[in-house]
């Protein structure tokens, strides 16, 4: 018994040394990539069949050429980068692709410069606040040095504002299960009459409306945002074409302030309600509600986080990571189901959950809320 205790208790330890060496790796790796993107090596090194020196490339990007060989030999065990067989730098499939395509490289510098920074601000702001609904008490406070709220920050930077616009499109363009798309196949926008009305409050970049109303001609898309998302919106529909374009308006409007378009066939929160803490997600949809007439969709597109071990540990840790980056940020939350449930019944005992589907590789579930059957809407 002893014995066999002792076998135990050795392969445990060492399991957990194995454990620290492995986040060390990872660790490391991350800061050679964020060292990368920092000094802007990616622009510097040529595409195969091409290579550059270490020497060379050292001197563009203003760094110690033993610091940079270090750092691209480290990046090169996570499969970043690669080197000719007479040592000279060059990209692999991996890291061209973030020179070739530039949603990717939004997504990576976007990685790089604010996720993990914020990630890394988590404990210093719980140390500094403690457990808090505030807004402006938050890990992005810290990481982006601002005393001011996520939005109002943006609103007070169009140069942050227009980065993070970009940031939501090219999310919606390269992570599969972001992707707009799924929104087609989680309501059932065929049954909706012809002109029906979508008001896509908090739209942002436009992806969303320019997809419906692209889908469905007989669709007319309203989106709503704050000044620079719009003017950023504004340009974006312009490249589409006429008969897509003609049928989208776009609207500057605060989701907190009275809903101007009322009885609309479907309100739609895309990724919205996920930002807020409770009491902002409950006035923010008490304003739908007030709007709503008997037949219209309330249509919430958000995740709705797995019970604990229901799915793959991949699966649940690209969901849970999403979580975290909701309180580090805004202080918010993605919601279980139950959670769910109970801020509909907090906005309105009038209105139910009707249906929640989440289309196959969708990380978002899309909720339709309506009225009750027999209640009086106004
Ligand atoms: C996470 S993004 C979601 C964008 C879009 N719905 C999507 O799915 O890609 C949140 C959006 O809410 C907008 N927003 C934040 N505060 C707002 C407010 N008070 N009124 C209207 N829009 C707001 C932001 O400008 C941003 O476009």
């Amino acid at each position: 018994m002893a014995v066999i205790e002792e076998a135990n208790s050795k392969l445990l330890i060492q399991q957990a040394s194995s454990f620290i060496t492995q986040n060390l790796i990872r660790q490391q790796q991350h800061y050679c990539l964020q060292f990368i993107c920092h000094f802007r090596i990616l622009d510097h090194i040529p595409l195969p069949p091409q290579s550059i020196s270490y020497a060379d490339l050292a001197t563009k990007a203003n760094v110690a050429v033993t610091s940079l060989k270090a750092v691209a030999r480290m990046a090169m065990t996570a499969g970043f980068l690669g080197e000719t067989v007479d040592g000279r730098l060059s990209h692999n499939p991996l890291s061209g692709i973030f020179v070739q395509n530039e949603h990717l490289r939004i997504q990576l510098y976007h990685m790089v410069e604010q996720t993990i920074p914020l990630m890394a601000a988590f404990t210093q702001a719980t140390e500094l606040w403690g457990e808090t609904k505030v807004p402006n008490q938050t890990a992005y406070n810290i990481s982006a040095k601002t005393d001011l709220p996520f939005f109002e920050h943006l609103k007070s930077n169009p140069e942050i504002s227009s980065e993070f616009d970009s940031y939501m499109k090219s999310q919606a363009v390269v992570n599969t299960g972001a992707k707009v798309e799924h929104l087609l196949h989680a309501f059932d926008w065929a049954s909706l009459q012809e002109g029906a009305t979508v008001v896509d409050i908090g739209g942002g970049s436009g992806a969303t409306a320019a997809t419906l109303a692209t889908s469905y001609n007989k669709l007319r898309v309203v989106i709503q945002d704050l000044p620079t998302p719009i003017g950023n919106a504004h340009a974006f529909v312009k490249t589409l074409p006429k008969d897509v374009s003609g049928r989208i308006e776009l609207q500057e409007h605060d989701m907190f302030k009275e809903q101007a378009i009322k009885g609309a066939d479907v309100y739609l929160l895309r990724t919205i309600i996920h930002d807020w803490p409770d009491d902002e997600a409950v006035s923010i949809l008490r304003r739908v509600v007030a709007a709503m007439g008997p037949h219209s969709h309330l249509v919430i597109m958000d995740m709705v986080l797995p019970t604990p071990g229901t799915e793959s540990p991949d699966s649940e840790a690209a969901l849970r990571q999403k979580d975290l980056a909701m309180i580090q940020t805004f202080n918010a939350k993605e919601r279980e189901m139950e959670q769910w449930l109970e801020l509909i019944k907090v906005v309105d005992c009038r209105i139910h959950v009707r249906e929640v589907r989440r289309p196959e590789g969708s990380q978002h579930s899309v909720i339709d809320v309506t009225f009750r059957e027999n209640v009086t809407t106004s």
